[in-house]
């Protein structure tokens, strides 16, 4: 089988003409959807996200605020800044770009976040409503790779989603938003013993490894859908996933490719999660 390759990049359009019709109907009752995005210190893939996020909020009629800060910043200063934009009612969600340096609190930083502003969907409010099934603004990823899931047309009820990673930000969450839709979740993790022995049973495999084409077919079962989270540079210095697309392509029946996957619906469902958010004023 050769599998069908889901097109992040043109679902993330589709996704996004929808927002841009809601943004313009928001606007003639006077809102104007406002993201603010916290950058600390300076780094080339951070750069590289920052721009996707302002490039998608000024594609979509959104304001945008890029609030750039040294990393020797202290934590006051950084606190300081976010219950300012708390207290900002131009801006409906704020997003501080993680990883954080070594100095700063990341657990003060979410936890100084309103929750009502978190479109990260990072902070413990919104993750404990996510976990109890309330209405919560989900974790931009997980989210993003269920609309993908959704996309394919496949009932996710009953299937086994193994997830191999158990990040706060992936891993964890990916897993609770498809048990939330009924399916059997299974986590794997750097200290799982047999992997390819739960990966092979497999339905739907979600890889949030971080190691650069480390999935390859013997990990997969014939026909399974295999969603690749990875943002790692191969050999040749080339964007790469988590999975080896080449030897897994023919096995599964969905991929996801990267680029063009995952992260461009990262972005897309912050500027949902951002409406959303916006919308709560009308
Ligand atoms: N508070 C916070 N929230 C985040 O959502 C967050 C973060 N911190 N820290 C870093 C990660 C990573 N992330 C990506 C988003 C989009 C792409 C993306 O659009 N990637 C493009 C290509 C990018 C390229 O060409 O380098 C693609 O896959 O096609 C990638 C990575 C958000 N993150």
């Amino acid at each position: 089988m050769s599998a069908k390759i889901i097109d992040g990049k043109q679902l993330a359009n589709t996704i996004r003409q929808d927002i841009k019709k809601e943004v313009e109907h928001l606007q003639t009752k006077g809102v104007t959807p406002g993201l603010a995005v916290i950058l600390v210190g300076d780094n080339q893939a951070s750069r590289t996200y920052v721009a996707n996020k302002e490039k998608a909020c000024k594609q979509l009629g959104m304001k945008s605020v890029l609030i750039e800060l040294p990393a020797t910043i202290d934590e006051q200063t950084l606190l300081t800044k976010i219950v300012e934009l708390n207290n900002d009612a131009s801006i409906h969600g704020i997003l501080v770009q993680l990883p954080l340096p070594k100095h700063i609190s990341e657990k003060k930083v979410i936890e100084t976040i309103s929750p009502e502003k978190d479109v990260d969907g990072f902070h413990p409010i919104n993750i404990g409503r996510m976990m109890t099934g309330q209405d919560a603004f989900l974790p931009c990823t997980p989210f993003g790779i269920l609309k993908m899931i959704q996309s394919t047309n496949i009932d996710v009820t009953g299937k086994h989603v193994v997830v191999i990673g158990r990040s706060n930000i992936v891993g964890k969450p990916v897993g609770q938003l498809f048990l939330n839709e009924n399916a059997t979740v299974t986590y794997c993790h750097s200290k799982t013993t047999d992997l390819a022995s739960y990966t092979r049973q497999a339905d739907i495999l979600i890889c949030a490894i971080g190691k650069a084409k480390f999935v390859t077919e013997e990990y997969v079962k014939e026909g399974a859908v295999v969603i690749d989270v990875g943002m790692s540079r191969d050999e040749n210095g080339k964007l790469c996933g988590d999975v080896d697309f080449e030897s897994v392509q023919d096995k599964s029946s969905f991929i996801t490719p990267v680029p063009g996957g995952v992260g461009p619906m990262t972005i897309t469902m912050l500027m949902y999660n951002t409406l959303k958010s916006a919308a709560k004023e009308i």
